[in-house]
């Protein structure tokens, strides 16, 4: 692939950024803030976000969208989910004609209760097989070290998605394609949430059997709604389901997983964001609009719910944690 245009200069725009240009693809990243695209163009850092890395020489910087994407083909969204529509709107004028639109944003959008791609259709008014979707285990900190991991990328052309995972694979990053759009984005958006009860359970000292209990659970609640959805249900088994739970759960470095343990520790919400330091956990939005997307389709998701009420209603977690335990007993695969 030529050219890619990446919009987005957080951890994740940055790093999946580098990822590119390591693979051989030319990279520009764009930056709301001039001074994030000076540092990176001078110094070859983002200060802001990574700023133990350095970035490769083909991977250049500006805060003008309009220079990012001219001649892009394709072009990646990596901004947060709550904001995607307001700013894709505004870079609709300048999309490339029929650049593959990829966008890397977990979650599901508050009001019309849309998934990312959903968006992105809507607005940049292309057809569903020109988006394609980045998703899996990928905390950016450990990408940006260059770890190994793996990801998916989702697209209903599979041509697309292999001409993509061309672009983006290298020694330390293995992207596997999927045609499971819906599945591999609810993985996604929902391993936030269940993330946030797990960083809840461990800020009220639970150990690892919790930990695993909520995985799971977790799991089977997302799986259901994927059901109600038409996901493929194998896609919870795999990198975008299970694959980014696991990390995001488990991970110090995840940002839903840190604010939710503050809430557990008895953080109040203002003081938890606070602590984020302006950085997105997607799933203190996403917990509302999975909610309200699980009660449109009858879909039980109790864990979610009481996320919800936590974030939302000033629900103590000790007593999410009593009521979780005191529901009615049921077979486990019902
Ligand atoms: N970080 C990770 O490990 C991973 C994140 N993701 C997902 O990627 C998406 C982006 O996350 P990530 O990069 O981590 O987020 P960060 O919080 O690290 O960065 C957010 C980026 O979006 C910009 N931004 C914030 N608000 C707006 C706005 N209103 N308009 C335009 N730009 C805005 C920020 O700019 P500024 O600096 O100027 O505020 C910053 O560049 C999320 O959906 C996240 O769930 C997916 C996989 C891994
Ligand atoms: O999506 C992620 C890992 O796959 C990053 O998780 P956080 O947004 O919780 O940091």
């Amino acid at each position: 692939m030529d050219r890619v245009a990446v919009l987005g200069a957080g951890s994740w725009g940055t790093a999946f950024a580098k990822v590119l240009a390591d693979s051989g693809t030319d990279v520009v990243l764009w930056a709301r803030r001039a001074e994030v695209a000076d540092a990176i163009s001078t110094g070859r850092v983002n200060t802001d976000y990574l700023p133990d890395v350095v970035l490769p020489a083909n991977l250049t910087a500006t805060a003008d969208a309009d220079k990012a994407l001219d001649g892009a083909r394709a072009v990646v969204l990596a901004v947060p989910s709550q904001t995607l529509r307001e700013n894709l709107a505004g870079w609709r004028p300048s999309l490339p004609p029929g650049a593959t639109l990829v966008s890397l944003a977990k979650g599901v959008e508050l009001g019309t209760l849309k998934r990312m791609s959903e968006v992105v259709r809507e607005v940049a008014g292309v057809p569903e097989d020109q988006v394609a979707v980045v998703t899996g285990p990928n905390l950016a900190k450990e990408i940006a070290a260059e770890q190994p991991t793996a990801t998916v990328i989702a697209c209903t052309d599979h041509d697309r998605a292999v001409e993509l995972q061309h672009a983006c694979s290298n020694s330390y990053f293995r992207p596997y394609t999927n045609v499971d759009v819906v599945g591999c984005e609810l993985g996604g958006a929902c391993k936030n949430v269940i993330a946030l009860a797990c960083g809840m359970a461990a800020g009220m000292g639970f150990g690892d059997n919790t930990m695993a209990s909520i995985i799971t659970r977790g799991l089977a609640e997302t799986a259901r709604l994927g059901a109600a959805l038409g996901a493929d249900p194998l896609t919870f088994a795999g990198l975008a389901g299970l694959g980014d739970l696991v990390a995001t759960c488990a991970s110090p470095l995840s940002r839903n997983r840190s604010f939710g343990e503050r809430l557990g520790r008895g953080d109040s919400l203002a003081r938890a964001q606070e602590a984020a330091h302006g950085q997105v956990a997607e799933g203190v939005k996403s917990c509302s609009s999975i909610r309200e997307l699980a009660a449109r389709h009858d879909v039980d998701m109790p864990i979610t719910e009481g996320v919800h009420q936590v974030c939302h209603e000033g629900l103590d977690p000790r007593v999410l944690t009593a009521a979780l335990l005191g529901r009615e007993r049921k077979a486990e695969r019902q």
